[in-house]
């Protein structure tokens, strides 16, 4: 063991190429972080920078067609680009469910959990992963994770894990007239039409499900779980446990905010996707999640994103009345590759697109 923590090389075989994984590390019960994830000062979350007595706001959608919660939720939207929802129709069984499944996967032995490393996956729409891009991070994030891209029920019946496949598919299936709801009620404040089989597949026409594992860490404070960065996304929905460790920037601000978990609830946050489509006036917002020196942390987002195969760009009726266009059109497939190519770096990959 001695000389895994001390090699490099050795570690990052374990870690990464083995299928072990940041939990694999923290089962071995070390005392002290590995250089490999110490992170430098500027990355990590400075906590004198966090605003205890602020909340992002929680919108109670049980009345999902009153107009009063669709003003919430745009102005959530444009003030701080993140919002928790509860009664949002989504049953707290299937919620439960997929946090167990997620727990069920990553208890995997390590020799299982190989199987879905990108390099022994027989698809490549499932990978296994440590930290964000290990081949591209020169310090390394305190995460495992596991990523579905959706192509069809065949195919994950056919690829996805058993042991979380069912509950995974169920959650996505239960949440998507939340999803066309949030849109819908966005759109609608643009003066764009609602849904219709135009703009809803360039909305909402590919989801990716991450199934995230933060364990326990040695050293919480010299590392990141996740760092700041904005989700390329339309929407993310997110399902974190009940640890607590998300923080998000707020708008035009040095300051963070917690997102604490309240049960039964779901974080909703807009992404670069869609701050582009509404030419800047939904917020996707940098957001940053700690590692936790006591308990292992899940969580579960669903990104809901444009096909691969659109271009995006600024919508008509979100520049109508002479506004100038904030941002150029992109394949979306081109600026979901920038993004992948790099580390995080809070709010960058949309400078790719900026006029
Ligand atoms: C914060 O921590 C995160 C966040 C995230 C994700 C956040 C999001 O917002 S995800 C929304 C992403 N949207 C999509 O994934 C759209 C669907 N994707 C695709 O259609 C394709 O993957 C593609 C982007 C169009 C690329 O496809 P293709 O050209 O066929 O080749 P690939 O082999 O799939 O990938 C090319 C390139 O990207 C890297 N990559 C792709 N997916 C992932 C992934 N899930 N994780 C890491 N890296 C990925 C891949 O390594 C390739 O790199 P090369 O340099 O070899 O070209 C996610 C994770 C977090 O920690
Ligand atoms: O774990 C969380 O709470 C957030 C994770 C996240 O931001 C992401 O996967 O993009
Ligand atoms: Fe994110």
């Amino acid at each position: 063991m001695a000389s895994l923590l001390t090699n490099t090389y050795e570690l990052k075989t374990f870690v990464v190429d083995e299928g072990h994984g940041v939990k694999g590390l923290s089962e071995l019960k070390i005392k002290t972080l590995p250089e490999l994830f110490i992170q430098p000062v500027e990355k990590r979350l400075d906590m004198n920078k966090v605003v205890p007595q602020e909340s992002i706001p929680v919108i109670d959608m049980s009345n999902s067609e009153d107009p009063e919660v669709g003003e919430r939720i745009c102005d959530a939207a444009e003030n701080w680009g993140f919002f928790q929802i509860v009664n949002h129709g989504v049953p707290v069984s299937v919620l439960e469910d997929v946090k167990e499944a997620t727990r069920r996967f990553f208890a995997l032995r390590a020799d299982e959990k190989k199987k879905y490393l990108y390099k022994n996956s027989p698809t490549k729409n499932v990978r296994l992963v440590t930290s964000f891009i290990p081949e591209v991070d020169k310090v390394l994030e305190w995460k495992d994770y596991l990523s579905c891209f959706y192509v069809s029920d065949d195919e994950a019946m056919k690829f996805w894990p058993s042991v979380c496949r069912d509950q995974v598919l169920e959650y996505m299936n239960k949440s998507e007239s939340l999803i066309k709801r949030l849109l819908e009620v966005l759109m609608k404040r643009l003066g764009a039409p609602e849904l219709n089989a135009t703009n809803e597949p360039i909305l909402m026409g590919s989801r990716r499900i991450n199934l995230n594992y933060y364990p326990v860490c040695p050293n919480p404070e010299l590392t990141v779980g996740v760092g700041g960065h904005s989700d390329v996304s339309t929407l993310t929905v997110l399902l974190q446990d009940e640890t607590g460790g998300l923080y998000v920037r707020k708008l035009d601000s040095e300051n963070w905010v917690h997102v604490p978990p309240i049960k039964g609830s779901l974080t909703i946050n807009i992404g670069d996707a869609l701050q582009i489509m509404s030419n800047g006036r939904y917020k996707s917002i940098e957001h940053h999640v700690v590692a936790n020196g006591h308990e292992n942390r899940i969580s579960v987002p669903i990104f809901v994103n444009p096909r691969p195969s659109d271009m995006i760009g600024p919508l008509q009726e979100a520049v109508r009345r002479g506004e100038k266009s904030l941002y150029k059109k992109v394949l979306y497939s081109d600026y979901v590759k920038h993004f992948y190519r790099k580390s995080h770096n809070g709010k960058d990959t949309i400078d790719f697109v900026k006029v």
